[in-house]
């Protein structure tokens, strides 16, 4: 529950191919939630755009920005910056932000009264490889990803979140939509 004026950030995490940025669209389109913009070192996918989707970044310009934290994931560096954060919640109280499961764990550390954390699952997980084939992914790309130690860990909730994620089993985007839509109620009681 959260009152009307109080600022408010919701955490999406869980494997590649999940759906997090989907729902981070969702919530946009449907709910005028602002979409937090973290920054990565890997190379924009086709139809992403600088500043839209990330801001990529070189290894250079990553480290000029001030972050709340990062990690390396398949090679490649991503944060979430103080400047991406207070540029979102400037233009809304409701915010959302797309995060692997370490990334999540460091924002219910700090801001344990100020998240709501979704954790997306599908219960094929070889689904996930023919989404992200859909997406558009080449082979070696979704070949390092499959393979790669962040992938694999965040095909499970890790222990510190069990007792505080909403799971989102998002195997059919009707059902999908409907919790969300029950979840932006309540966030709005
Ligand atoms: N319920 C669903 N059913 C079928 N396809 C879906 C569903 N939800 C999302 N997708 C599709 O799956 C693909 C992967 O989704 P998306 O890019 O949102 O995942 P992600 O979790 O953000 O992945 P990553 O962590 O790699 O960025 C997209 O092509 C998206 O349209
Ligand atoms: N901890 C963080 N994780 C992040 C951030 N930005 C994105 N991500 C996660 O990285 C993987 C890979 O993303 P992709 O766009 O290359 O598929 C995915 O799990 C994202 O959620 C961040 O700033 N911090």
């Amino acid at each position: 529950m959260m009152r009307t004026q109080e600022r408010h950030l919701i955490v999406i995490t869980g494997a590649a191919g999940t759906g997090k940025t989907t729902v981070s669209h969702y919530l946009e389109q449907q709910f005028g939630v602002t979409r937090v913009l973290t920054h990565t070192t890997r190379s924009p996918r086709q139809g992403e755009a600088d500043g839209v989707d990330y801001y990529f970044e070189t290894e250079a310009s990553f480290f000029k920005n001030h972050f709340i934290e990062h990690v390396t994931y398949g090679g490649h560096l991503y944060g979430s910056s103080e400047e991406g954060l207070e540029r979102a919640f400037k233009k809304n109280r409701l915010v959302c932000l797309v995060l692997d499961t370490a990334g999540a764990q460091t924002y219910l550390q700090r801001f344990p009264e100020l998240v709501t954390i979704l954790y997306l699952t599908v219960n094929d997980p070889d689904q996930l490889k023919e989404r992200m084939v859909q997406r558009g992914d080449s082979v070696t790309a979704l070949q390092q990803r499959i393979h790669s130690d962040e992938y694999i860990r965040d095909l499970q909730v890790p222990t510190s979140l069990q007792r505080h994620v909403k799971i989102i089993v998002n195997d059919h985007w009707q059902a999908t939509t409907a919790k969300l839509n029950q979840l932006m109620l309540q966030l709005d009681d």
